[in-house]
Order: structure tokens, then sequence, then C-alpha cells
């Protein structure tokens, strides 16, 4: 290597660039003189590999580095010189510091000037493979990386389906960033607000949709809860909010509001949104539902709890009893008006079967399957008229300690039987008009108009002409009930049907006294149809009951007023007898007394009318014919 001319046509440029090459090469070389058995030459890396330095090399004989001359040096020495080269890996090197270093050798066989020179390469194979598995990682690496951009891509992929997504679902979605503006907008949101996507990007989106409470009040921005998302970084939620449109209408909304953190950074919130108006619709038909069902149930209680005090107080037999030409012809006017729905007035002293008469029309009607309300005028004290009629809101009025509903909610789709409609105040009687004119009214305390569908059927002993001219009557009013006029004769006026009304009586009232078979003698019947009857049927009917619980045999004692039969025929001894005002005065007591044991309860359960065993009506009725309301 020392002579530049070794080989022929190498510029001395050439050479210089060859002897870097030589020198600088990653691979170790040495130029070994086989014979001498030492080092003719090395490069860089061979130095390295072999942990000298090329002086040092260069002087040491070679078996410091092979070791001694053994078979397999000398075998393979001898077989690079004989083919030109040959290669081992079954040596190993000693290297400067002493560590035994395994290697891999290429010998050539390079003959210069008449010496049989080597070039021998010589590879580390652990620093081989330390290439190798770095090459392979960075090929793994190179291969991740692609593997990466795909994923890469997929996921920009995804992040478009994504965008795609969000474009397609109904809900509304927005982001913000930090700074509270708009950087993504769902076109359902943009087409819920009626703006633009691109005009709300950017912009503060509270101002635009969440500016003012739903009764219009400011709802200012560090109220938001939207944006405090981007303060606290905690989700907030709306339930109870209304959005804004761009024409200035609101809409009422559920939503969330979720902050996005990135290394630790609140970079903004995203926006879920709904319009809950449908929801809401339906909540508030439901409640509507929910507040009828429950007039309903009240009104199908109240129903039930009148209902009831009827059937433990009113008649057991309701057949219209007689033949005679006026009942015949009553008959006949029940056939006509019932299935109709006029109003109906009926007039006739007391007694004479005018509720039989309501109650036998309101049977031939079409709303038969509904309630007859039956209203007695006379019981019901001036102040509580519109309360009884109507229904009243708790508090309304003292002692109004809880909503009730009044007789004409409670006849709705049925009948109201106005008994005594002559007692009713002048005052109450426009009120009572508008609800036969218009259907409608309003509970006592309550502004809401309510409509029911009712059929009027009243009753009167009064001469109502006559009140209206008295004025007493209002006469619109008059007309209106006097629609179809029902005259429920007198007793007086229908003789022929006593014997029938009698016997109907005596079969009735004696199953119900369990005396059954009890008969009239001929004279009694004569006696009962030559009686005046101011009472009428009713009269009737208790001088019957008397006469069967004070009969002894199967013949009845008729005890009449008129005749002087005696009603108790075997008195004991004399009974105290009581003027009028005593038995108000006893009566008074009682009412007083059981006021008392009420502490002052009147109605409902464990008031004074249930501890005396009467309606709470009449109870009322009672303590004002005695003066006794406060
Ligand atoms: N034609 C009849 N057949 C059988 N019973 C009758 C008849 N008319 C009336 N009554 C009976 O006579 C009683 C009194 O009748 P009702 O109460 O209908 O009379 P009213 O005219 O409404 O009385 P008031 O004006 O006092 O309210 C009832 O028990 C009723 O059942």
């Amino acid at each position: 290597m020392e002579d530049p001319d070794y080989i022929s046509g190498v510029t001395p440029l050439t050479y210089s660039a060859r002897h870097m090459a030589f020198e600088h090469c990653s691979a170790a070389i040495v130029l070994l003189d086989p014979l001498a058995e030492r080092f003719e030459d090395l490069n860089v890396a061979a130095s390295h590999l072999l942990g000298y330095t090329r002086q040092e090399l260069l002087t040491l004989p070679t078996a410091k580095i092979f070791g001694p001359p053994s078979s397999d040096l000398m075998a393979f020495i001898q077989s690079a010189m004989e083919h030109g080269s040959a290669w081992s890996d079954r040596f190993t090197c000693q290297r400067g510091n002493g560590e035994e270093l395994p290697v891999e050798i290429s010998a050539t066989h390079l003959p210069f000037k008449g010496r049989p020179l080597l070039v021998l390469t010589l590879r580390d194979p652990r620093r081989e493979r330390i290439h190798q598995d770095k090459s392979r990682t960075e090929q793994v690496m190179r291969g991740g990386l692609i593997e990466w951009r795909n994923i890469l891509e997929l996921f920009q992929e995804n992040e478009r389906g994504n965008q795609l997504l969000l474009s397609a679902v109904g809900d509304g979605i927005y982001s913000i960033d930090s700074q509270g503006l708009a950087t993504f907008v769902n076109p359902a949101a943009a087409r819920m607000f009626g703006w633009s996507v691109e005009e709300m990007i950017g912009q503060n989106v509270h101002l635009l949709h969440h500016h003012s409470h739903a009764d219009g009040s400011p709802y200012p921005v560090e109220d938001c809860p939207i944006y405090q998302a981007v303060r606290d970084r905690l989700l907030h939620e709306g339930r109870q909010e209304v959005f804004w449109r761009r024409d200035g209408t609101a809409f009422p909304v559920e939503f969330t509001s979720t902050p996005v953190i990135a290394d630790d950074r609140i970079i903004g919130a995203v926006v879920v949104f709904r319009d809950i108006t449908e929801r809401r619709n339906t909540e508030l038909q439901l409640q509507k539902a929910l507040a009828e069902l429950r007039a309903l149930k009240e009104r199908l209680e109240e129903q039930n709890a009148y209902l009831q005090e009827e059937i433990s107080t009113e008649h057991q037999y309701r057949d219209i009893v007689g033949r005679s030409a006026p009942i015949l012809k009553i008959i006949n006017q029940i056939d006509v008006v019932g299935p109709t729905d006029a109003n109906v007035l009926i007039h006739g002293e007391s007694g004479t079967g005018k509720e039989l008469i309501a109650r036998a029309i309101h049977q031939a009607s079409r709303r038969r399957d509904h309630p007859l309300i039956r209203v007695n005028c006379a019981a019901i004290p001036a102040e509580l008229f519109e309360s009884e009629f109507f229904g009243h809101l708790r508090g309304a009025f003292t002692g109004a300690v809880r909503d009730r509903i009044g007789r004409f909610e409670l006849a709705d789709g049925g009948t109201l039987f106005l008994d005594e409609i002559g007692e009713i105040p002048l005052e109450l009687q426009s009120k009572l008009l508008r609800v036969l004119q218009e259907g409608q009214f309003e509970r006592v305390g309550e502004e809401r108009t309510r409509s029911v569908n009712v059929r009027i059927i009243a009753a009167t002993n009064r001469d109502l002409r006559a009140e209206v001219a008295a004025r007493r009557f209002r006469e619109d009013l008059f007309f209106r009930l006097n629609v179809f006029p029902i005259h429920s004769p007198s007793l007086r006026e229908r003789r022929s049907d006593i014997p029938l009304l009698a016997a109907h009586f005596i079969e009735h009232i004696g199953a119900r006294l369990k005396l059954p078979g009890r008969r009239l003698s001929k004279g009694d019947i004569a006696r009962l149809q030559g009686y005046d009857w101011p009472g009428n049927i009713r009269e009737l009917q208790n001088v019957i009951e008397r006469a069967l619980i004070t009969s002894r045999g199967k013949e009845l004692n008729i005890d009449l007023p008129a005749s002087g039969a005696q009603v108790h025929p075997e008195p004991a001894k004399p009974r105290k007898i009581l003027t009028e005002a005593q038995i108000r005065e006893l009566e008074r007591d009682n009412l007083r007394a059981a006021l008392e044991a009420c502490g002052g309860k009147q109605f409902g359960k464990g008031g004074a009318a249930e501890l005396l065993g009467i309606k709470p009506t009449t109870l009322a009725s009672r303590l004002k014919k005695l003066g006794m309301l406060s």
C-alpha cells in the first residue's frame, strides 16, 4: 500500500480516494503476511474491532490476535492461498482489552510483488446481529409508521364518519372553544335555531340563542351552565330552559354541556340539546288528562256519596200507582216529554208525587244511565246556595275547607231535579238562568268557567206565576223552566186511586216491617176515600204505616185526623202534650248538643248531621228554620 503504482492506470487522486475508501470503510480489513505472521496494513475499523491502535497492531505478531497458530488457522490460510479466498466463523480474536471476540473472517489471496499476502475482512457477528436487529427494528418501525398512518387515515375517515353522523342526528350539537365561540354546529342545531351553520360558527352562541330565560328576563352569560362547563370542567345539564330562534320565538330544551379537555387543558365544550316541545305537550296533555281524571274521580265519589245517602233515605218503591184520569194523563206526559231534553216544571201540592214524576221522566230519558241529582231548594241556606249549585274552591269562604263540586257538576250528563224551585233567592236566579242558557258557570272562588250538560226538572208547590207577578221570581227563568208544565194532582182530585194506593203501601210497607197479609175493611177504604188528604199521598203513606204498626190482627186500624180515631189505642198513662214552641225549643237544644259534641262541625265525617242521622242539607234547613245560623 506504500507504493502508489501497485495498480496500473490509477491517478494520484483516485489513489488517494481509494486509500481513503480503504481507510474509512466500515468493514474491518487487515492485510496479513502469513509467512511473517504480521499485519502488513489495516484500516480504522479493524483497529476499532481489535481494540489496538494501528501502530500497535503493525508491530504485534498475529498470534497475539489469533492465538498460537492452530491447525484450523493454518488450514484456513492454506485454503485461501490455494483457492483465492476462504471464509470461516470459527475463529476468535483476542482484543486489546483482553476480551475474546468471535469473528467471521473472509480471506482473499493477494499476491503482491512475489509475496503471498492475504486481505482479511473481519466481522464481529454480535455487532452484525445488533445491526440486523436495529435494521429490523427500523423496518418494524417504518412498517409501524405505515400502520400508524393507516390508523390515522382510518381515524380521519372515522372523523369524517363522525362528522356525517353528527350532521345526520336529530339532536342539536355544537361545540364552543374556551372563549365560548362556536367551532362546530351540526345542521340539526342550525335548523332548530333558524340560522345557517356558517352564520353561527365563530359566534358567541349564548348571545345568539340562550340570551333570555323563558319569561323573557335576561340570562347573563356568566350564569349560563353551558359556558360554566368551560370554566369548572364539569358536565352541566339544563332541563327547564328555552333556546331562542332567530325569529324571536322560543322552544323548550333539554341540554348537556360537556367540557372538552386535552393535555389537561379545557379547550372548549360540546353541547347536545333536544327540542322537547312535543314531550312537553304530551306531558301537559297527560297532566290535563290526569286532572280531568281526578275531577271525574272526585265527581264519582261525590255522586256515590250522594247516591248512598239517597238510597238510605229515598223511595223503595218508585212506580207510579193509579188508574185515574189525572194519573193516566201524567203517565202520558212522561212518555211524551221523557225522551226529549226539554226542561220540565212540575206543579202540585206537597206530597202529591212530584219527585216520583221527575224520576220517571229521568228514567224515560236518554240520560237514564247518568245520575238524577235532587236539590231541595227549601233546605239550602241563602248564603250556601251558590256553593251548593256550583261548588267552591277551598278557602273561598269560611268553612270551605276543601274543594267541593256542586250539584250541577254532579248531574253533568244527567238530570238535576230542583225541588221547591220557588225558594231560590233572586240573586241566584240570574246565575241559574245563565247555566240554563249557556250551560256555563264558575265555582265559588274560581275564575275558570266550566261547562255542563244538564237537564232541569223543577218542582214547586207555589204558584210561580204569582211569584213572577210579585217580582219574587224572574220571569225569564220561569219561561225557561216552564217549557213543559206538568200538574201533579192532589189526592182529593183522584180519590179513585186511593184503594190502589192504600193496597200498594200495605204491601210494600208491610213487607218492610215484616207484617205481611194485612188488609183494610171496606169501611176503612170508604173512610180513606172520604178524607181530604191535605198531606196528599205522603200523608196516606204515613197513615198506612202507622196503622200497620199499631194494629194487632190482620185487620188494620185506620187513624184519620178527621175521623177522630185513636192513634194510640192503649195509652198507659196520660201523655205530655208539648206546644209548638216547646217542640222547637226541644229541637234547638238537641241541635245545640249535637253541634257541641262535634266541636261545631256541621257536615262530613264526625259532623253534627252524621250524629243526628240527617242529611247535611236537612241540618242546614233546620238551623235556618230555628234561627240558629250564626
Ligand atoms: N202515584 C204514586 N204511586 C205511589 N207512590 C206515590 C205516588 N205519588 C207519590 N207517591 C209516594 O208519596 C211520597 C211523596 O211523594 P213525592 O215526594 O214524590 O211528593 P212531592 O210532591 O215531591 O212532595 P214535596 O213537594 O213535599 O217534595 C213518596 O214516598 C212517593 O213515593
